[in-house]
Parts: structure tokens; sequence; C-alpha cells
């Protein structure tokens, strides 16, 4: 059956790795049999621009209608003084939240060939193979009450709730749990529970799930020590589980270890294999329109689409082989260049690997 995917570019650098991204889908569509129907709509600051909300109805639609989203990035500081609900960012929170994409999967994965570009030294780092899983549509990020105010001593006050349930919790632990199995066997669990209420509940619930996982190493670290720890020795990690706030914050941190962060690609997914598939970095204002932007982020997070989504995991091989020798043929985008690879521009990059698939 044919799949629809909806690809939703965005602002900033957001229009310039999708296109390549899309390139890659339409090369696995000519040359390898993939099935599927192509669409786009509009989101953040173009739909705000163009429609005066960061997601139009029409947008939300058809990514209700799509088996699968392939989202660039949002956001730009021509957009910084909207309302915090007509944020470009405030689109995206919606649709994952309306979708209810909540299983976010951050994998940092390094390429041997950028071995000397991460932040971390080769030996630290080599072979790094870790999964992040970030609880996606609750927590702080959509806990009420939020806002600002004038308090009772006249001063401005602003305010927001991290909050979660035990069924929100008990959710993405045993999506983690699952995806621990299925890799190294390992689940570390992070958390602030000498200090937040929500994370006693966290682990509280976490320790109970053990019991329906006796198989995996469950163990508990506090979010501090795990930011420490990701730059000390990541290795010691296989799967990470964690929720909102935390889990943006240490995938960034994550993303150095494997060179740059335009080498990180995610999955969004509900209960039912839908996903959204996006480039963790954002719209990368400093250089959007260059052609200098890293569009591996946005290939690779095809890869997972191909993967989780349309169960194709023969091409989604492909397309990360494809990466791979790219990069072995030295050819770079900025972030990820060194003195003997070659600068290369995203269309380049993308082109290659297009060339590598046909
Ligand atoms: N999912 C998303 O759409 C998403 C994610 C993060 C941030 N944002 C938004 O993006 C805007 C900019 O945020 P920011 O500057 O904090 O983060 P950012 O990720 O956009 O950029 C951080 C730094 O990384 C670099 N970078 C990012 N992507 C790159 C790529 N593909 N290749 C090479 N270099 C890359 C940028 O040039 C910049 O120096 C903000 O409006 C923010 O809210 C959106
Ligand atoms: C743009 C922003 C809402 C988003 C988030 O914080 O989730 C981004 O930083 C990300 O990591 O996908
Ligand atoms: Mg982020």
């Amino acid at each position: 059956m044919t799949a629809r995917i909806l690809v939703m570019p965005g602002d900033g650098v957001g229009p310039e790795i999708c296109r390549e991204a899309v390139r890659v889908l339409e090369a696995l569509a000519s040359d390898h049999g993939l099935d599927i129907e192509l669409e786009e709509a509009l989101v953040g600051g173009a739909a705000i621009d163009a429609e005066g909300v960061p997601l139009p109805e029409s947008s939300l639609t058809a990514a209700r209608a799509a088996d699968a989203i392939l989202f660039g990035s949002i956001g730009g500081p021509k957009w910084d003084d909207q309302p915090r609900d007509n944020r470009p960012e405030s689109g995206l929170l919606r649709l994952r939240s309306e979708l209810g994409l909540f299983a976010n999967l951050r994998p940092a994965i390094l390429y041997p060939q950028l071995a000397h570009v991460s932040a971390l030294k080769r030996d630290i780092v080599s072979g790094l193979d870790i999964m992040i899983v970030r609880e996606l549509t609750g927590g702080i990020y959509f806990g009420k009450p939020a806002g600002r105010h004038m308090n009772a001593n006249g001063k401005r006050e602003a305010f927001n709730t991290m909050r979660y349930d035990e069924d929100e919790i008990r959710r993405i632990g045993r999506a983690a749990f699952d995806i621990a199995r299925a890799r190294g066997g390992r689940l570390c669990s992070v958390d602030k529970a000498n200090v937040l209420d929500v994370s006693q509940l966290w682990r509280d619930v976490m320790t109970e799930l053990h019991a329906e996982y006796e198989d995996i190493e469950l163990t508990h670290m506090y979010v501090d020590n795990a930011a420490m720890q990701l730059v000390r020795a990541p290795k010691q990690f296989d799967t990470l589980v964690t929720g909102n706030l935390f889990g943006d914050v240490l995938s960034d941190a994550a993303a150095m270890l494997t060179g740059s962060i335009g080498m990180l690609p995610s999955a969004s997914m509900d209960t039912n294999g839908k996903g959204l598939y996006e480039p963790v970095h954002g719209s990368a204002p400093d250089i959007a329109g260059q052609g200098v932007a890293n569009p591996l982020a946005t290939i690779l997070s095809v890869a997972m689409m191909l993967r989780y989504t349309l169960d194709r995991g023969d091409l989604a091989d492909k397309v990360e082989n494809a990466v791979g020798y790219a990069l072995d043929r030295g050819l770079r985008t900025r972030d990820i260049m060194d003195d003997e690879t070659q600068m290369a521009s995203t269309q380049e990059i993308g082109g290659a690997i297009v060339d590598m698939l046909r």
C-alpha cells in the first residue's frame, strides 16, 4: 500500500535540509521500489507569515492523514516577539501533542570517520551507540498552570509546572524497556529524584515496571550527573530514558559526541507506529540560506522513518551505508570538516548520497 508522507520544511535551514532528504526518498522510490506519495504543508514561522498561526488546521489535518511526517525545523528571530502560544515552537509542540507522539528516540551514533571531530578523545568515544528516549508530550512543556503575571508585590512573575501522571511514565517506560531489550539490554533512567516530587514518582514507576523486564538491567541517575557522565564516559550507557526537558538538554549534549548537532536524527512515535521524523537541531538562523547546513541528521531521520514506520529496514540500512560512503569519500559540511577533508555544500552531500543509492 502506498505510504503517505507529509513534508513540513518549516524555517531557517529546514527547507534546505528537507530538500536533500526528499531527494533521498525520491531516489528510493524510483530505484528501490519504495511505494510513497509525498505532500507538503506549512508549519512554524512560514505558516505564521502565510496564515497567521504556526500550525494551520489544514496542516494538522494533513499530518493526521499521513503515515509519516518528515519535519525540517522551525523558529527564528523574526518570530521571537510572537506571544508564546503563537510562536513557531508552539506549532511543533501542538503537532506532537495532537498526534500523541509521546516517545522521542534520539540515537547518538559516532560514525568512525568522525572520531577526531567529536568533542571527546577517540578512545572515549569510538564505537559510541547510545539511544536517548525522551518523553515528548508531557512534563514541564505542557504542565498547567503556567503563565506570566504581576504578583502581589508588583513584581513580574512567571511559572511552569512539571507534571507527570503514572500512566504517562509507564507508557514511556515500557517503550524504553522494549528498546533496551532490542539493543544492549541496559536502561538508565534519568531524573532529579533527590529534589523533585515528579522525579520521585518517575523513579517509583520505572522501578515497578522493571518487574516486567527482569532481563533488562535498570539503573537510575540524577540528571546533573548524567550530563557529566555523558561527556566523561558516554559508552557506559546503552539506552537512557528521561522526561521532556531533561531529554531535550541531554540530547543536544550527546550530539557533540558524534561530531556535530548536524548528525543527530530523531523519531517521535505514537502508540501505533506513526512517526514524525526530524533532526534534533533547530532552524540554525545563523547559517540559513548559505547552503552550508549539514543535511545528514535529516537524511538519517529518513532512515529512521524507513525502519520504524515504513517497515523497510533494508532501505534504512542502505541510507545509513550511503552516509558512511559519503563520509569515506571525505565529503563534509563545515561543521564536521577538518584539514584532510573537502568542504561540500548541503546539496553536494545530498547529491552524493542520492548517487550512492542509485
Ligand atoms: N525541532 C526544531 O525545529 C527545533 C529544535 C531546536 C531549536 N529550534 C529553534 O531553532 C531556532 C534556533 O535555535 P538555536 O540556535 O538554539 O539551535 P540550533 O540547533 O538551530 O543551532 C545551534 C547551533 O548549531 C548549528 N547547527 C544547527 N543545525 C546545524 C546543521 N544542520 N548543520 C550545521 N550546523 C548546525 C547552528 O548553526 C548554531 O550555531 C530557535 O527558534 C529554536 O527554538 C527548533
Ligand atoms: C523547538 C523546541 C520546541 C524543541 C523542544 O524543546 O522539544 C527542540 O529544542 C527539540 O529538541 O526538538
Ligand atoms: Mg532541543
